[in-house]
């Protein structure tokens, strides 16, 4: 039996639009990331994809907006939802809050790209792309995956590096692959998924 389970970063958030570190603070969407998951839901539809089991999302109102502007958008309103902040954001620690240029000019372009892109490199107080699959996964390995191995359909819509993390372990990716892996706003990455757990096919409906 196959599984389906579909990964969606949430929509731009007020604080995206002003090039702030996020991390585990809680702005909303803005207009244009309402219209990206929309957008997004629309090729869900399109592909076919309007059939979900359960869906998992964080405990941050951008990734919980987003799932519910697709779950409305391909009628699957009433299906479980379980939101849980394992599927947070980074914690980007003591940069939450700042603005990305500003910290370049603060602590230098290339501290500042460390931070954000190595594996295993935390920002000051925060968490590493690494530190987060700590506690990422064990939750993907208790909640999510035994729901696909037994052939579910799932979706999930979380954050940029929380997602990172489960993507790094479906696609058996090294630490330096998945830094270098940019995830879409608001586009669903579709993996279809074995009883081994192993993917067997992917597409990304951009
Ligand atoms: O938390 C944030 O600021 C963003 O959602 C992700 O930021 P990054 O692209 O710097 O990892």
């Amino acid at each position: 039996m196959v599984g389906t389970l579909v990964l969606t970063r949430h929509g731009q958030s007020e604080w995206n639009k002003l090039n702030l570190f996020t991390g585990w603070k809680d702005p909303a969407l803005t207009d244009l990331g309402k219209e990206e998951a929309l957008k997004g839901a629309k090729n869900l539809k399109e592909g076919g994809y309007t059939h979900f089991d359960m869906a998992f999302t964080s405990a941050l109102q951008r990734a919980q907006t987003t799932l519910a502007i697709q779950l409305k958008e391909i009628d699957q309103e009433g299906i479980p939802v379980t939101q849980d902040q394992a599927l947070n954001e980074r914690d980007y620690g003591e940069l939450t809050g700042l603005n990305k240029d500003d910290a370049r000019k603060k602590f230098g372009e290339e501290q500042v790209h460390i931070w954000r892109r190595s594996y295993d490199v935390p920002p000051p107080g925060g968490e590493s792309l690494e530190l987060t699959g700590k506690r990422v996964l064990p939750y993907y390995e208790a909640k999510i995956k035994p729901e696909v191995l037994k052939g579910k359909s799932v979706l999930v819509t979380a954050h940029g590096n929380s997602l990172r993390s489960m993507i790094k372990e479906l696609e058996g990716m090294s630490g330096e692959e998945i830094v270098n892996t940019e995830l879409a706003t608001g586009v669903p990455i579709v993996y279809k998924i074995d009883e081994q757990g192993k993917v067997v096919d992917k597409k990304i409906l951009e």
